[in-house]
């Protein structure tokens, strides 16, 4: 199975907190349960959380008929799907769509309505996977040959539809025979980068290395990082982007050594309503992520913890977005603007 399939009206999806050493699968029954499963990060990474949240309100819906409520009772479950987690604009951009195509058909019989609304899950899961496709193709035409990449966090299948945003392009130049090699960063707390993207690129034959997060700077001191290519989270107008933490920090490294700094990230991930990454709001998270871990506390109890999950970084540190209508370069507001339907 995948990381996550709608079947007999459920959500199933796996559990991403337990990999890669075990997988096991959490059955979203109801809205809630999917919210719990966006909240506590059994399933994450933008796109994915789109998704998720989507079918969301499908099962939110499929309660509305079993309780026999009023239709309009989705909007409770869009507004509290939508208080999941803040930064990732994909909630917001699904839960949008999801709420566009009730409003078109509320006054089908309940029944049709929640076809139409599965239905519409069902096109926002296909349609990031051939966004993803396209994102690795485009993106694919930056990597060079024998190239040593980067990469932060995870943006793999993982944190998608299927193939991945950053991922992606690194499995393409792969595949195109390449012959690349990358460097992963862990990404404290969470880990996403040794849990699972080195699982997937592991599982895919993609040669890689995991490294500390303190580790990428000297890395790029001995010339052995060619470029970064990390996913996103909300992009701006001006293309400041907010990514998971260390991301920013990774873009100043980059800069200093003149090595080349890739957003890639669907058109779902700009947030055109925003001017700068200012108006970004980052996700503060548990201190207990990282007070503990692997069950061990190894923070003093005395002792203050800043967990913030993301953090913006600006465009003038970014050498260009790759989306799924092809690759955005400097003056990013011009351009990021030519990306809105
Ligand atoms: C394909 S975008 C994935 C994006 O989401 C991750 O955050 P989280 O794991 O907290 O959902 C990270 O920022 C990735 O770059």
């Amino acid at each position: 199975m995948k990381h996550f399939e709608f079947v007999n009206d459920r959500l199933i999806v796996l559990d991403q907190r337990k990999l890669p050493f075990q997988k096991e699968y959490v059955v979203c029954k109801t809205y809630q349960d999917t919210y719990t499963a966006i909240k506590d990060m059994i399933i994450r990474g933008a796109p994915l959380i789109g998704i998720v949240a989507a079918y969301g309100v499908v099962l939110g819906f499929k309660e509305i008929i079993e309780k026999n409520l009023e239709k309009d009772k989705i909007h409770d479950v869009i507004v509290h799907l939508s208080k999941s987690r803040p930064t990732a604009v994909n909630l917001f951009w699904a839960l949008d769509r999801m709420k566009s195509t009730f409003e078109r058909i509320k006054d089908m019989d309940k029944i049709e309505i929640y076809k139409q609304l599965l239905n519409e899950a069902k096109k926002i899961e296909s349609e990031d996977k051939n966004i993803n496709r396209k994102i690795a193709e485009y993106g694919n035409q930056l990597i060079k040959e024998n190239s040593n990449i980067l990469t932060h966090c995870n943006a793999g299948a993982l944190a998608t539809g299927g193939y991945g945003t950053a991922l992606g392009v690194i499995r393409e130049a792969h595949f195109s025979g390449k012959n690349v090699h990358v460097y992963v960063d862990e990404t404290r707390p969470y880990l996403q980068g040794a849990r699972l993207t080195a699982f997937e690129l592991s599982e895919d034959g993609i040669p890689n290395t995991v490294i500390c997060d303190n580790m990428a700077g000297y890395l790029m001191k001995l010339g052995k990082v060619d470029c970064v290519i990390v996913g996103a989270d909300r992009i701006a107008l001006n293309g400041d982007t907010a990514n998971k933490i260390g991301t920013y920090s990774l873009s100043v490294l980059a800069k200093h050594h003149g090595i080349p700094f890739y957003i890639a990230a669907p058109t779902s991930t700009i947030d055109f309503s925003i001017s700068s990454g200012d108006e970004i709001p980052i996700e503060e998270r548990d201190e207990d992520e990282v007070r503990i871990f692997n069950g061990q506390k190894i923070v003093p109890d005395t002792s203050n913890v800043f967990n913030p999950a993301f953090d913006v970084t600006p465009a003038e540190n970014i050498t260009a977005i790759i989306t799924e209508k092809g690759i955005v370069y400097p003056p990013f507001k011009q351009n990021i603007l030519k990306l809105k339907d």
